[in-house]
């Protein structure tokens, strides 16, 4: 099967990635231990990412523990909507950075292209407000490269591939986490 052979060399080269997933691990568990919060954003299967991800920090993971402060910014319809409709879709996550993070919030932007404009200007946002920013692209890792603390980039050009890997680098993250809030 060649699509697994190449599904598997591409997690092999992942490898590559480890200290940085490492790294935005520590970020974010740093942020955590200092009553900050996590704020995810990102379009498509990314938006599903990203409350997939922020419930595995709310809700548990594999580890009995407190909850962690993490929140989706691509769950709120109302706020999705009236944003999009009165401000432009542009400015759907800007907006909530603004409106709910503070200066000390990681914020997390996920995009295959790294080039979504509501999430380059969402990090954008996130950086002037004194939040860090960690990003997850894909193919040349975009603008959102430029505006980001830590960029993840998966080696690989097809969204679906990218989408694949950006979830087992967030599973990751959640199991690194749990590991640095839990140990003694
Ligand atoms: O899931 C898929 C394709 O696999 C789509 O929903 C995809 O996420 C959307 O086209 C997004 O708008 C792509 O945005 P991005 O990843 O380039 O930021
Ligand atoms: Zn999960």
């Amino acid at each position: 099967m060649d699509g697994l052979r190449a599904h598997r060399a591409l997690f092999d080269r992942l490898d590559a990635l480890g200290p940085d997933i490492a790294r935005a691990a520590t970020l974010m568990s740093d942020t955590l231990r200092a009553g900050r919060k996590l704020m995810l954003m990102g379009n498509g299967g990314s938006a599903a990412d990203c409350q997939h991800l922020a419930a595995e920090f709310t809700g548990r993971f594999s580890r009995e523990r407190a909850p962690l402060a993490a929140v989706a910014l691509t769950t709120d319809s109302s706020a999705l909507t009236c944003i999009g409709n009165d401000y432009g879709f542009d400015q759907v996550f800007s907006r909530q950075v603004a409106g709910l993070g503070a200066p000390g919030d990681c914020v997390i932007g996920i995009s295959t292209s790294g080039n979504s404009p509501n999430v380059l200007r969402g990090l954008a946002q996130a950086r002037q407000l004194g939040m860090t920013t960690v990003g997850l692209s894909g193919r040349d890792g975009g603008a959102m490269r430029e505006l980001c603390d830590l960029c993840l980039v998966v080696p690989h050009t097809d969204t679906a591939r990218i989408q694949e890997a950006h979830i087992f680098i967030g599973h990751t993250w959640c199991a690194l986490v749990e590991q640095a809030l839990l140990a003694p």
